[in-house]
């Protein structure tokens, strides 16, 4: 799949279906025409640079059934968290599938991921999002509530994106390797208070609880000034590390 943007819009292009965009609005491209990355697209809606597709760019094509995570927050969240090629990861909930989408091409095939959600729909929607970027051999949608589900194996690193995940660090702990991160993200200050009070019940150490703010600028020739249209607050990340058994003295 290749991305194609201009300053307002993003649309996809499918080489396998030679069609730009979706649905009735979709635009054949003709057999002789190869678009490759760098390549300018000249449409009736304007002018398009073609690009790779990346993560960052989830969030413009998918189709959206809940809020997502932002780009800037799941990236910090998988870089802190030690996510990399071949991490076993367990996530919850789904919602459209954009940090699902992170965490697939930083494991790469070599890695594996676990996505649960409660909400069949939801879990239908990341699988068809996630699936015009990424071959799903390694991901593993779970049906079910991450609060009470036995889920089976161990995990690198275990990401929370549910209401309450203060009400499913019990039962995920068993799934977190010692050294392991679970990651949460929540957007009000209560939900990370409750959660980071669960953590340490829990035996954890609570690394940070932060907020990331990323703030985009207007360039214009002689009248530069930040984007006026920039969403600020997104939402708490905390990061806790699981305690092995063992208490070493040296
Ligand atoms: C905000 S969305 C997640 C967004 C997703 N992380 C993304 O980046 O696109 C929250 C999701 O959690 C699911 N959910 C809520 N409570 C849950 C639970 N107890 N167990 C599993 N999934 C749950 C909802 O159905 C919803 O799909």
């Amino acid at each position: 799949m290749i991305i194609l943007k201009n300053e307002e819009k993003t649309l996809t292009y499918s080489e396998k279906d030679r069609k730009i965009g979706t649905g009735n609005s979709a635009i054949n491209v003709p057999p002789n025409l190869i678009i490759s990355p760098g390549d300018v697209i000249n449409t009736k809606s304007g002018l398009y640079t073609a690009l790779c597709f990346q993560p960052p760019e989830f969030g413009n094509v998918c189709k959206r059934n809940a809020q997502i995570i932002q780009p800037h927050d799941a990236a910090y969240m998988i870089f802190r968290s030690g996510v990399k090629s071949g991490s076993m990861v367990l996530e919850a909930g789904a919602g459209s599938g954009s940090l699902s989408s992170f965490i697939l091409w930083s494991i790469g095939s070599s890695g594996k991921l676990v996505t649960a959600d409660n909400n069949e729909n939801n879990l239908a929607a990341t699988r068809e999002n996630l699936s015009k970027f990424y071959d799903l051999s390694n991901w593993l949608p779970l049906l079910g509530d991450i609060r009470t589900e036995n889920i089976e194996g161990k995990f690198h690193a275990i990401f929370l994106d549910i209401p309450d995940p203060w009400n499913a660090i019990s039962n995920v702990m068993e799934n977190l390797k010692p050294g392991g991160f679970l990651t949460t993200y929540s957007p009000n200050f209560n939900q990370m208070e409750k959660t980071a009070v669960e953590m340490k019940k829990n035996g954890m150490l609570v690394l940070e609880n932060t907020e990331l703010i990323k703030r985009n600028m207007l360039v214009r020739e002689g009248s530069t000034r930040p984007d006026h249209n920039s969403l600020w607050h997104t939402a708490f990340i905390t990061f806790a590390v699981k305690r092995s058994s063992s208490s070493l003295k040296l």
